[in-house]
């Protein structure tokens, strides 16, 4: 990318990033962008290198491989070229980091946008509600995240059943409920189920991402209408806040926080709280609040394990090929996308979804080989391969030592069995050609796809060399 004369000074490149995102948004859709987009935060951007990071490897690693592409364009789209754009492992918890603006932010009270990724049934709000009651209470709810459509697992089972029965009115004097556990792993859709149950019970809900409720309270402070805001709070007989831990950036907001929850605690009725960290670790909030959300019914959501991410994989294949019956997945393609381990289940199901979607406009049907050429899913063999187990392989293969691939030399007798690893840790792990390059001596990333040519045409052009590359392949995935 080369020097532009609509390179923007380096203080805006958080605005264009603000840019760059909504367009993402709105070119990738909702549950794809939510899923990978969403999440990534800009780190860096001295000299126009720009630093993008995500939450973990697994993230980081997909996003480079599929959207680094759109997200140059989407730059370009902005008038604004990049020197260089790199994703990285982000430094900070990623939940906190895209709202958090190096910048002063000012804040100007705007409408509330009901969130547009799901279909969302109306909820009608308090007669006579004023402009920014409204806005409060036009949160409107999921109608399939319900107690029944979450798949608990071994390890959430005690959670899930404990948050229906504070739901359903079974958990005794307790009146604040809070869940907490990492990005994508079934927190809204817990706090929706919850609000649906509350509301077939005729109860009053009023459910606030923490952003609405900062932006509502701050926008109430602006025109000196605080009185109403508080009034409006304690109208409901239960309050829904999700990922709490955005409140502790305003000292004025956690306070106001603090209030309202005492308030309602002391008029018996029912608070539901969602955050991405135990209470003890909400940095901002006091001690006070801290030991009044401790002394509720405190859930932590555990990550689901295989068999449960499979389940829920399930369940979405069944769902959507209800939606679109020409789409079937077959169940050796969702085990493959539940063999991801280190993602979330907000992440399996953006990779199902792009997969059926594909399938769909496609009329293809999905096969093993298809899921590979759509979404890059590649198996991870019999067992699970690294890296460092395709190198000293390879390097015990050829005689080597497994420095030799780490090292500059370009003799054939070292370049070769290098370009061999390479193509193996390609087609073998989901590491990207970024990592790949990385691991092997810090090489470049069009270094790693030229040896996986290479290799390929010469697997075409010689029978020995494809019987070496094949035997080191079945030694790397054989079952343990
Ligand atoms: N155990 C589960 N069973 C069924 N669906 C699940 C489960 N866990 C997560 N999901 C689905 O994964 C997606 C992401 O979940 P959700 O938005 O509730 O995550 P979250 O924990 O609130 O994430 P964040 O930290 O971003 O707020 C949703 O579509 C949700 O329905």
């Amino acid at each position: 990318m080369g020097q532009s004369t609509n390179k923007p000074a380096t203080k805006d490149w958080q605005t264009l990033w603000v840019r760059v995102r909504e367009r993402l948004r709105k070119e990738l859709g909702d549950p794809i962008f939510d899923a990978w987009i969403a999440p990534l935060t800009l780190e860096n951007w001295d000299k126009d290198d720009l630093k993008i990071g995500a939450a973990k490897p697994f993230v980081r690693n997909w996003v480079a491989n599929h959207y680094i592409a759109r997200i140059e364009r989407a730059f370009r789209a902005e008038n604004a070229e990049p020197a260089s754009i790199a994703i990285v492992v982000a430094s900070a918890p990623s939940q906190i980091a895209p709202l958090v603006s190096k910048e002063p932010v000012h804040i100007t009270p705007q409408p509330v946008i009901p969130p547009s990724n799901v279909s969302y049934m109306p909820h009608v709000g308090p007669e006579g509600a004023n402009s920014q009651g409204q806005g409060l209470w036009s949160r409107m709810l999921h109608p399939q995240q319900t107690f029944d459509s979450f798949i608990p697992g071994q390890d959430n089972e005690f959670g899930h059943s404990a948050a229906r029965a504070f739901a359903e009115g079974r958990s005794g004097d307790l009146t604040i409920l809070y869940i907490h556990g990492g990005f994508g792993y079934g927190k809204t859709h817990l706090l929706n189920a919850a609000a649906l149950e509350f509301r077939k019970r005729a109860k009053k809900v009023l459910f606030l991402r923490a952003e609405d409720f900062m932006r509502h309270f701050l926008g109430a402070l602006y025109r000196k209408d605080t009185l109403n805001f508080k009034e409006e709070l304690r109208s409901a007989d239960v309050l829904i806040i999700d990922d709490l831990q955005h409140i502790c950036r305003s000292a004025a907001t956690a306070s106001e926080f603090l209030y309202t929850v005492n308030a309602l605690a002391d008029l018996r009725r029912k608070v539901v709280i969602a955050a991405d960290r135990a209470p003890a670790a909400l940095e901002g909030l006091g001690a006070d609040i801290k030991s009044r959300i401790s002394g509720g019914l405190v859930l932590q959501l555990a990550k689901p394990d295989r068999d449960t991410r499979l389940d829920i994989l399930k369940h979405r294949a069944a769902e959507f090929g209800r939606l679109r019956p020409g789409v079937a997945i077959p169940e050796d393609v969702l085990e493959r996308i539940a063999d991801i381990e280190d993602a979330s289940p907000r992440e399996l199901i953006a990779i199902f979804t792009k997969l059926a979607t594909y399938a769909d406009l496609t009329k293809k049907p999905v096969t093993a080989e298809m899921a590979e050429e759509a979404v890059g899913l590649r198996s991870t063999g019999t067992k699970k391969t690294s890296i460092e187990d395709i190198q000293r392989k390879t390097a015990e293969y050829y005689k080597l030592d497994v420095r030799d691939f780490h090292s500059p030399q370009r003799a054939r007798r070292v370049a070769r069995p290098r370009q061999v690893a390479m193509y193996l840790a390609r087609i073998l792990t989901t590491r990207s050609l970024p990592e790949i390059g990385r691991r092997f001596g810090g090489r470049d990333h069009t270094t790693v796809l030229h040896a996986c040519r290479r290799v390929e045409a010469l697997c075409q052009e010689d029978k020995e060399f494809k019987t070496e590359v094949e035997f080191l392949r079945s030694v790397l995935t054989r079952p343990v």
